[in-house]
This record gives structure tokens, C-alpha cells and sequence, in this order.
């Protein structure tokens, strides 16, 4: 469970988030979409603890995150904008590092990072150094590095940003597992058919405020508009993001 209230974060005269609240839920899949530079991975930082809010607070599983950043750590695997893979390491040994400084033996590394090798259908690249890894399994690898803890929550930044259709149903399909698993899942993306494919609950972002969240079927209703994409534009005010 993520808990997000009144966020709050300026970089100089820019105010990138202006009063961000809204709850992930466990056993849920929690879209955060907004057009390019509405402050999303802002406020992803802030929630995995990488930047800290001017105002506002952060709970995982009721932890805060001002008082306790390494257990609210413990408790979130995070894909990170920047994906940042070690290039002289293969796949796995990038995986089997986090796992190391995560403190998990020697078996239990073993026994993840097969399972995650094996979810995510990565099976081929496991033992190639990453330098000259495709996009694909560049994300795959940060993935399975982000989850070698077996974290409750997970926080993708983008995740399909970049991947081919093939690519992105795999990673459609591994968060809907992630959900079947019980986790809180939290992910964010610029495109609303994306969100809505996936997403049991939707949080709507614009110039750094939460402008709608709900159900798609909520966001249906509050807008009055039958189809997803026009509730889109009339809560935003503009088509962006309707990138196909
Ligand atoms: N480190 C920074 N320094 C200065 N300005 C920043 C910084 N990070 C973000 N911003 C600004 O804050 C605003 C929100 O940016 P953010 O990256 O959070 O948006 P986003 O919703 O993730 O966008 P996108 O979909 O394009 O990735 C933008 O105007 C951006 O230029």
C-alpha cells in the first residue's frame, strides 16, 4: 500500500508538483498518467525516496517515509526512469548484485533470480554481458533487478517506454502476475490507452495536481463521456497524450 498526501516539489521558479494525494492499493494496479511534464516521475522520486518533498508525505505500508527511508527502501522494487544496467556484467550477475545488496544469501539469490529469469522470459540474454542489450532487455533486467527482494510494492517509471507490441503484452502480462501476486503496483505512463488497459484504478496528473482519479468507468461518469479517450481530453483539457 502507497500513500501520497499533498506533495509538493519546486526545481527553482518551475513547481513540478503542486499538492499530489492519491492511494495505491494492494492487489491493485495503479496508473499515474499525465501528459509530458506533469510531473510524474517527480513525484515517483519522491515516492521510492530519491528526491525529498518540499511539503507532503509518503507511507508504504503505513511506514513514512521522512522517518524511516531504508524501510520503506526494503519495501519497494523500483524501475527507475533512468534504467542504468552495469554493461560489463551479464543480466543475471547485474540481478544477482542488487540481490547482494539487499543482504539475500547466496540461495535465496539463486532461487530469485531463476524464478525472475523465468517470468520474464529472459532465459536467452541471462549470461550475455548487457552492453549492447536492446531496449527490451535493458527493461527486463532492471526489472528483474528491481523485484530480486520480492518487494510487496512495485514503482515502474514508464515501463514500456520504448518496447515493440511483443515486448509490451509480455510486460502488460508479468504486471498483471505481479497483481494475482497480492502486490501494490504503481506505474506511470503518458499514454491513456495504456492506463486503460491495465489499470483497476487511474490517478490523473496535469501541471503537477491530481485532476481526476477513479475507475475508468468513474472517470466515464465524471466527465460524462462514454469513451475513455474524451473523458481524457475534457479532465486534461487538450489531447495530449493520446499517443497511439
Ligand atoms: N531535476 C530537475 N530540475 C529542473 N526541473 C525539473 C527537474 N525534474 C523535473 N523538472 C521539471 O518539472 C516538471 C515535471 O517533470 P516530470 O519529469 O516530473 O514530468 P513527467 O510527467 O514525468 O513528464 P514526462 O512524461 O515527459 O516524463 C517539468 O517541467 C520538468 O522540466
Amino acid at each position: 500500500m502507497i500513500e501520497v498526501d499533498d506533495l509538493h516539489k519546486a526545481f527553482g521558479k518551475v513547481q513540478a508538483v503542486a499538492g499530489v494525494s492519491f492511494a495505491a492499493r494492494d492487489g491493485e494496479i495503479t496508473g499515474l498518467l499525465g501528459p509530458n511534464g506533469a510531473g510524474k516521475t517527480t513525484t515517483l522520486r519522491m515516492l521510492y525516496t530519491l528526491m525529498t518533498p518540499d511539503r507532503g508525505s509518503v507511507r508504504v505500508d503505513g511506514i513514512d517515509a521522512a522517518t524511516d527511508a531504508n524501510a520503506v527502501r526494503r519495501r519497494l522494487g523500483v524501475l527507475p526512469d533512468a534504467r542504468g544496467l552495469y554493461k560489463r556484467l551479464s543480466a543475471r550477475e547485474n540481478i544477482e548484485y542488487f540481490a547482494r545488496l539487499q543482504g539475500l544469501d547466496a540461495a535465496t539469490t539463486r532461487t530469485r533470480c531463476d524464478a525472475l529469469i523465468a517470468a520474464l522470459e529472459m532465459a536467452d540474454i541471462a549470461e550475455r554481458r548487457s552492453e549492447g542489450f536492446s531496449q527490451g532487455q535493458r527493461v527486463k533486467t532492471a526489472i528483474a533487478r528491481a523485484l530480486v527482494h520480492d518487494p510487496r510494492n512495485i514503482i515502474l517509471d514508464e515501463p514500456t517506454n520504448g518496447l515493440d507490441v511483443m515486448a509490451t503484452r509480455a510486460m502488460r502480462r508479468f504486471l498483471l502476475q505481479l497483481r494475482e501476486e497480492g502486490r501494490c503496483v504503481l506505474f506511470s505512463s503518458h499514454i491513456m490507452q495504456e492506463v486503460a488497459a491495465l489499470c483497476d484504478r487511474i490517478v490523473v496528473i496535469a501541471k503537477g495536481r491530481v485532476v481526476a482519479a477513479g475507475t475508468a468507468d468513474d472517470l466515464r461518469a465524471q466527465t460524462g463521456e462514454a469513451n475513455l479517450e474524451e473523458a481524457f481530453v475534457r479532465i486534461i483539457g487538450s489531447d495530449e497524450g493520446l499517443a497511439a
